[in-house]
């Protein structure tokens, strides 16, 4: 598949998201934040960093940005869409995922290696894990800790769309241990820790990232 990677000014982490996408087995294809276009993609990640220097609230300003208005139509057409940490955040500032991140608990930027279990795989971005699969891969932010309002959280745990959940510790103060989240549809899946930079044994963080990226050649979703 075509896998477009948004780089907005600030983007940290895109060029990793680049080569777990082709580590994946997909093709990356550069998306810049002005783009009118998504080039022919068949998928879309946004990736990890500092976005507009995270001016106003992480991912309030790159929401705004032109490639957003066909990420947003692209992912209300089923595309799948995957944001990771600022990715995440900007996917929910954009309102194509429900809750919104918040300053961690602790107002002090977090950085470690986290334990996660992946709860839903019948996403087009998990699909390779198993149910229940424990992985380990790095975390690092400011503002993750994942918020919603009481009929919101009961809805996103009876639906199932709390696609992994903090194990170990709880890193930042979100609600029920969530790490991460699906949209009702499950094609767009926002991820607070970083599993780009778990794809190739040469960076000792091992592997455990892979299937996020592997995930979307194994299998077809209609
Ligand atoms: N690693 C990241 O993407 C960080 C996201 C954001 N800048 C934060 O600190 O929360």
């Amino acid at each position: 598949m075509k896998v477009g990677v948004v780089t907005f000014p600030g983007s940290l982490d895109d060029v990793d998201a680049q080569r777990a996408v082709r580590l994946g087995g997909n093709e990356a294809v550069a998306l810049w934040h002005g783009d009118a276009d998504l080039k022919g993609v068949d998928a879309v990640v946004l990736p990890g960093g500092f976005s507009y220097g995270d001016y106003l609230r992480c991912g309030a300003i790159s929401r705004f940005a032109p490639v957003m208005d066909k990420v947003v139509e692209a992912a209300k057409g089923g595309m799948p869409v995957l944001g990771i940490c600022n990715g995440f955040q900007i996917l929910c500032e954009s309102h194509l995922l429900p809750g919104a991140l918040i300053r961690n608990d602790h107002r002090k930027f977090v950085c470690r290696d986290q334990l996660l279990r992946v709860e839903n795989n019948r996403t087009p971005w998990t699909s390779a894990y198993a149910e229940g699969q424990e992985i380990r891969i790095v975390l690092k932010n400011g503002e993750g800790g994942f918020v919603a309002d009481a009929e919101t959280l009961a809805r996103i745990e009876g639906e199932g769309q709390v696609v992994a959940r903090y194990l170990e510790v709880n890193p930042n103060g979100s609600l029920n241990d969530i790490a991460g989240v699906t949209n009702e549809r499950g094609n767009v899946v926002g991820l607070m820790p970083h599993p780009e930079h778990a794809v190739e044994e040469l960076t000792g963080c091992g592997l455990d990232g892979l299937g996020f990226f592997s995930s979307l050649v194994e299998r077809t979703f209609a």
